[in-house]
């Protein structure tokens, strides 16, 4: 179920906030520091319970932290877990995002592009519905930042794809929409000056 419906959902940050995001595509979603973009996230996957409100979504994939992955395992050792058609999905799509040798070390020892580098190719490979990107792509080389792009591009027709990003001028130009997320509304915001203006409010 590629649909993302939240009805009237209050908590701590949020009051009354509903909004409704059908099918497939690749989406900004842009807001101001601590307004509650990682929490939303969060109550999606249901990870925090929700107190008031309501929501409806398919299959979530998020990692809400890269420390979630365990510092004495190596990237392979994730692999384990992924289906044989996944595991085939993340090869192919790490190759188009130039490679690792990295895989067989600890991931304690990866700098933060290395794991982001393998989380994106990781998270891209799982099949799900909601696909949340919550500022993933912000330490890669900008290189593999637009080949990342690319990618999510082509995955788009299948998936609800959620991206989150302070670069504001790369969200505008990589995704089909953008919403702002504000304490009270998800609304689609059309342009990056004005985005950059209600930002800066
Ligand atoms: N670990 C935490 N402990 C206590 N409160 C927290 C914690 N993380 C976030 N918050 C609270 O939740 C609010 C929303 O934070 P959240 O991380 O969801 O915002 P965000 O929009 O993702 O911010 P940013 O753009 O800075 O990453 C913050 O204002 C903060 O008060």
């Amino acid at each position: 179920m590629t649909r993302l419906r939240v009805e009237k959902l209050t908590t701590d940050i949020f009051e009354n906030l509903s909004f409704d995001i059908s099918g497939p595509g690749l989406y900004g979603l842009i807001g101001r520091n601590g307004i509650g973009k990682s929490t939303l996230f969060s109550l999606l996957n249901g990870e925090v319970k929700l107190s008031k409100g309501n929501f409806s979504v398919g299959k979530v994939c998020y990692v809400p932290s890269l420390d979630i992955f365990d510092k004495y395992l190596a990237a392979n050792d994730y692999l384990k877990l992924l289906s044989p058609k996944e595991q085939t999905e993340f090869h192919k799509n790490l190759e188009i995002m130039g490679g690792a040798d990295f895989l067989t070390q600890k991931i304690g020892k990866y700098s933060l592009g290395m794991k982001e580098l393998f989380t994106f190719v990781y998270v891209l490979s799982i099949r799900s519905d909601v696909l949340i990107l919550d500022e993933l792509l912000d330490g890669l080389d900008e290189q593999r930042r637009f080949t990342a792009y690319a990618l999510l591009r082509q995955c788009r027709k299948e998936k609800l794809i959620l991206l989150t990003s302070h670069n504001l001028s790369e969200v505008f130009d990589a995704t089909d929409r953008v919403y702002i997320l504000e304490k009270t509304s998800l609304k689609v915001i059309g342009d990056l000056a004005t985005a950059q203006a209600q930002i800066s409010l």
